[in-house]
C-alpha cells in the first residue's frame, strides 16, 4: 500500500481552458496517507471520478505531479501503478467461473496456486459468494456480479490502493449496507489504503475515517464525520451534509458584530478583527439546526420568531421558524414542546459559524483552508 500524494494538481478536459470555469480540478493538493479509508463525497459534476482516474492512472492530468510514496507516477500506467479500481458497473468476464474471475489478479501476479486459492476461498467467503464460486459469471445476478467485481478488487493485498466508483450504484438497497459493513471489514483486516467515491453522505460516513467534501473541482475540506457535522470548514460542507443542512444566513457587520433583518448578532472581537481584516461584502452565519435553541421565554440572547411548520419524524422534529426575513430550520427532541406559533431562538456562542467568501472564520480568527 502506498501514501499518495497530488501536488498542485489540476485538470481540464479542454485542450485550451480560458478560466477556472474549464477546470474539472481546479488547482489543489492532497495527501491520501497510508493505510487509511478515505471517501470522497460530493455532488454529481463536482469532479469525483476524474480525481479518481487520475490517481489510478487512467487518465493524465494536465497540470501537477501524482506521488506514490514519494515517487512521481505521472507516467505509469494503472497496472504499473499497482492499483485496484472497482467501477460504479460490474467489469467480470462472464464465460469465466466466479473462482476464476477472483484468481485472475492473482495468477496474474504469479501467486502459488494454494495461495491463490485460499485468497480466493477467503474472499468469496467475506462477500457470500461461496455458493455460486464454481458458476460462470455469466448467469450471475447484477448484484453478485457487483460482489465478483469488487473481489476482483480485493484479492490482492499488495495493491497501492483499491479505489472505489460508487461500487454500490447497482446493489439492492439492503445489501448495500452489508457489503459496506464488508468493505470496512476487509479494510480493518488487510489495512489497504481505499479511497471510496459517493455523493451519499451516509455512505461516506460509515465506510470512511476521514472524508474528502469535493465542491466544484476542489477538495474543501477533510475531516472526521463528527468534524464536518461539527465544523464545516465551507458552507457547502454545511448545506451538504446533514439533514436538513445548516443553516445560513447573509449579514453584514456592524460595530461589535452582524445584522440582518435588523437583528443584531455580536460576535468575539477576533471574528470581528478577521471581517475587518477581509474586507469582503460576502459574510454568512451558519448554525446547524441540531444547535438551534428553542425556548419559550425570553432572554438576553434570545430572539422573537415565528413558527411556521413543525414535521414530526418520530424520535425528532423538524421546526421551521421565521425570524426576520430569513426560514431556519431547528431539529429537536420529540419530547420537547413547540405549540406556540410564537417562540423565541438562541444561538448557541458554540456552535454559530462565521464564513467569510463561504470559508469558515475560526474563533483565532484564521480562516481555515482545506488540508
Ligand atoms: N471525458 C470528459 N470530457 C469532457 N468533460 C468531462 C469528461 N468527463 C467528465 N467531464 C466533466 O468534468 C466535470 C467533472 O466530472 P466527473 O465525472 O469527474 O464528476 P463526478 O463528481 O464524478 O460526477 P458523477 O457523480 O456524475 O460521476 C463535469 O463537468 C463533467 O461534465
Amino acid at each position: 500500500m502506498a501514501e499518495i500524494q497530488l501536488n498542485s494538481l489540476a485538470h481540464s478536459y479542454s485542450r485550451h481552458p480560458a478560466g477556472s470555469e474549464d477546470y474539472a480540478i481546479r488547482r489543489m493538493s492532497h495527501t491520501w496517507h497510508k493505510g487509511g479509508a478515505y471517501a470522497l463525497l460530493g455532488p454529481s459534476g463536482c469532479g469525483k471520478s476524474t480525481m479518481l482516474n487520475i490517481i489510478s492512472g487512467l487518465l493524465e492530468p494536465s497540470e501537477g505531479d501524482v506521488l506514490f510514496d514519494n515517487v512521481k507516477v505521472n507516467e505509469l500506467s494503472p497496472k504499473d501503478r499497482n492499483i485496484a479500481q472497482v467501477f460504479q458497473f460490474p467489469v467480470v468476464y462472464d464465460s469465466m467461473t466466479v473462482y476464476d474471475n477472483l484468481a485472475f489478479p492473482l495468477k496474474n501476479a504469479d501467486m502459488p496456486k494454494a495461495k491463490i486459492k485460499a485468497k480466493v476461498e477467503e474472499i468469496a467467503a467475506i462477500l457470500e459468494l461461496e455458493a455460486v464460486l464454481h458458476k460462470k459469471a455469466k448467469g450471475l445476478t447484477a448484484d453478485e456480479k457487483q460482489k465478483v467485481s469488487m473481489g476482483r478488487g480485493l484479492v490482492r493485498d499488495d495493491v497501492s490502493a483499491i479505489l472505489f466508483d460508487e461500487p454500490l450504484t447497482v446493489i439492492d438497497p439492503q445489501l448495500k449496507w452489508r457489503l459496506r459493513r464488508k468493505l470496512k471489514q476487509i479494510h480493518e483486516q488487510f489495512n489497504i489504503t481505499m479511497v471510496y467515491v459517493t455523493h451519499d453522505q451516509l455512505e461516506a460516513s460509515t465506510f470512511a475515517d476521514k472524508i474528502a467534501v469535493m465542491y466544484d473541482g476542489q477538495i474543501v475540506q477533510f475531516g472526521t464525520p463528527r468534524e464536518l457535522f461539527e465544523s464545516p470548514n465551507h458552507t457547502f460542507v454545511g448545506f451538504f451534509i446533514g439533514s436538513p443542512g445548516m443553516n445560513l444566513i447573509e449579514v453584514e457587520p456592524t460595530e461589535g458584530g452582524v445584522r440582518f433583518d435588523g437583528i443584531d448578532v455580536p460576535l468575539s472581537e477576533h471574528l470581528m478583527e478577521a471581517i475587518r481584516a477581509d474586507q469582503s461584502g460576502n459574510i454568512k452565519l451558519g448554525i446547524r439546526p441540531e444547535f438551534v435553541h428553542l425556548t419559550g421565554h425570553a432572554a438576553d440572547d434570545t430572539y422573537p420568531c415565528e413558527v411556521r411548520d413543525i414535521e414530526d419524524l418520530g424520535t425528532y422534529k423538524i421546526v421551521t421558524l421565521q425570524l426576520g426575513g430569513q426560514t431556519l430550520k431547528a431539529r429537536v427532541d420529540e419530547d420537547q414542546e413547540v405549540t406556540s406559533e410564537s417562540v423565541h431562538v438562541g444561538f448557541p456562542r458554540q456552535w454559530l459559524k462565521l464564513y467569510v467568501d463561504e470559508f469558515l472564520v475560526d474563533e483565532r480568527g484564521a480562516k481555515e483552508q482545506a488540508e
